[in-house]
């Protein structure tokens, strides 16, 4: 993979996000993606984080609106770093939960789909998504930076905790 053009001990995301994913029985949560960026995809529920609010705040409100649903004490595990060409960079906060309340429902954001964990549809969702996802299912805390042209990415690094890495990886 080529240098990376981006300077990222500078880097500053300029849209805050979430993603969740809920993990019970083999099986991840995965919403295909109704509207907003990456619509049509297949992604965890998330968003963007509104002003004032925590990223813990924001994943529950999302899975609220988009499935009908309240993940019970969300852990995160990791962040996502977006350099990205034609939107805002994205500064992505990753959580997980193995439980919830309520049952995951369609609606115009989102349908649910329960999805074994070695059948998740690479092909469909994010470029970077291979990259972190089976590590943090397996419970690796993460920092992954990716740089993206459109859909297609450029470049990427992801640095697990278990490298040795501590400090500044997550909070
Ligand atoms: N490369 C990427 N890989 C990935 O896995 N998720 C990505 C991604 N780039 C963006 N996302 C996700 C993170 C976050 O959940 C979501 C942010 O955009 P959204 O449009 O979904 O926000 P909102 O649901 O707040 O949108 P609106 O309500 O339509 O404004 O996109």
């Amino acid at each position: 993979m080529e240098d990376c053009s981006v300077d990222w001990s500078v880097w500053q995301g300029e849209m805050p996000a979430t993603l969740m994913f809920i993990v019970r029985d083999g099986e991840v949560l995965l919403i295909e993606k109704l509207r907003g960026i990456g619509m049509g995809k297949i992604n965890g529920p998330g968003g963007k984080i509104d002003p004032g609010e925590t990223p813990l705040e924001c994943v529950i409100r999302e899975c609220q609106e988009e499935l009908h649903i309240t993940p019970i004490k969300p852990v995160k595990m990791g962040e996502l770093w977006f350099a990205m060409s034609d939107i805002p960079d994205i500064h992505c906060h990753v959580f997980t939960a193995t439980e919830f309340e309520g049952t995951p429902t369609a609606t115009e954001e989102a349908v649910p789909i329960w999805t074994k964990i070695e059948d998740i549809p690479w092909d469909k969702m994010w470029e970077d998504d291979a990259h972190w996802l089976p590590q943090m299912l397996e419970g690796q805390k993460f920092l992954g930076r990716f740089l993206f042209e459109g859909e297609r990415m450029q470049w990427r690094d992801v640095q697990l905790e278990d490298a040795g890495v501590s400090g500044w990886l997550i909070s």
